[in-house]
């Protein structure tokens, strides 16, 4: 006789083992394979460095040992940029003044940088306006900049980089600063919400093309961020595109660095910077890379009830346009 009573099979136990078996079946399906990046002694160059989300993102990488290059436009802000760096690291980062939109300067200044571990494309420009009001100018203003200015670096980089990860058995990286206007189009971003969802499908299919160099994309999804930029977009966004932005918490420049760099160390293809990011990375998660099985089963689980969270969302802005547009013709 058994000491103790052998335990009966639980009627629970098929209901237990499900969602178990499922978590198992999903980390063996994952792709890519997570791995971690490391920062440390790297060579880690910013697009749009010199201020808001990218300065606060060479700050944080400086302060991890990374080997640091910033690239902007304005010579001054690079200039004040990396004093404020040094200031508070003790860290010289490396400045070089380009136009994204001029392919031949950005190749010059990434071949006088030197190969890159990790690049971090995030400079980007935004002038919110409803597009009847705006200028063709400036929507080409956006697109090229947000757009083909992060071809131009990619393919300048390319090269080295897959060169540098083969030479040194490292996983390098190629992270894209998008938006949640790049998730999920939003009243008064027509241009800019173009030029940021644009940038998913370059990712994804990046991904396929640079796995086998051993490089991992990420893609960065902020909601409005406190910065030098938002500060000035503040000053000219129409009512409604506050309105519903205001349906995300904002967060401060520093805080999106550190959900950044986690991120990207973490190789992980979306990233997103908060509560409501993450809710929308799950409505948005379509045919994306996954490499996390904790993230692919809450994408799989959560689908259907994220989907009518959605809709949820869509009901209140469209009443909320419909709402303004009644008080205004009232006014
Ligand atoms: N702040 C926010 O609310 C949010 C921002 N984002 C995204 O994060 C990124 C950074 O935004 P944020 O920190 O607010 O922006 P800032 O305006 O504060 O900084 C933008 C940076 O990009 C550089 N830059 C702009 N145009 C060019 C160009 N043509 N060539 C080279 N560099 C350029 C700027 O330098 P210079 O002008 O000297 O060239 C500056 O360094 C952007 O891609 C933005 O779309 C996403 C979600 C929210
Ligand atoms: C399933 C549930 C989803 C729930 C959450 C939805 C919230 C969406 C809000 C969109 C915010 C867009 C901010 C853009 C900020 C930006 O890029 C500009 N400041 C320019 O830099």
């Amino acid at each position: 006789m058994a000491p103790y009573p052998l335990p009966m099979a639980s009627p629970l136990l098929p209901l237990v083992m499900a969602p178990v078996a499922f978590a198992a079946v999903l980390a063996f399906i994952v792709r890519p394979r997570s791995v971690r990046i490391p920062i440390k002694g790297r060579h880690v160059f910013i697009s749009g460095g010199s201020s808001g989300i990218g300065l606060a993102l060479a700050r944080l990488a400086a302060t991890e040992g990374a080997r640091v290059s910033i690239l902007a436009r304005s010579a001054a802000r690079l200039q004040e940029a990396r004093d404020a760096i040094r200031l508070a690291t003790g860290v010289d980062v490396a400045i070089f003044s380009a136009d994204v939109r001029d392919a031949d300067a950005v190749a010059n200044a990434m071949e006088e940088a030197g190969p890159v571990d990790v690049l971090v494309c995030n400079h980007g420009v935004f002038t919110p306006q409803e597009l009847e009001k705006q200028d063709l100018e400036e929507v080409r203003f956006m697109v090229e900049i947000n757009l083909m200015g992060i071809f131009h670096l990619i393919k300048a980089a390319l090269p080295a980089m897959k060169q540098r990860a083969k030479a040194t058995g490292l996983p390098a990286s190629i992270a894209i600063m998008s938006s949640q206007a790049g998730q999920v189009g939003v009243y008064g971003y027509t241009a800019y919400s173009a030029s940021k969802f644009a940038l998913r499908g370059l990712a994804e299919a990046l991904q396929h093309e640079v796995i086998a160099h051993n490089i991992h994309v990420s893609m960065i999804f902020p909601p409005d961020t406190d910065t030098p930029g938002f500060a000035e977009e503040h000053k000219r966004r129409p009512d409604l595109t506050n309105i519903i932005a205001g349906s995300s918490g904002g967060m401060k420049a520093d805080d999106v660095a550190k959900k950044a760099l986690n991120g990207i160390k973490s190789s992980r293809f979306i990233v997103p910077c908060n509560f409501e990011g993450s809710m929308l990375s799950i409505a948005t998660a379509g045919l994306s890379p996954q490499s996390s099985f904790f993230t692919a089963l809450a994408e799989v689980l959560g689908a259907g009830f994220m989907r009518f969270m959605g809709l949820c969302f869509q009901w209140n802005w469209f009443s909320l346009i419909e709402k303004w547009h009644s008080k205004k013709k009232n006014m």
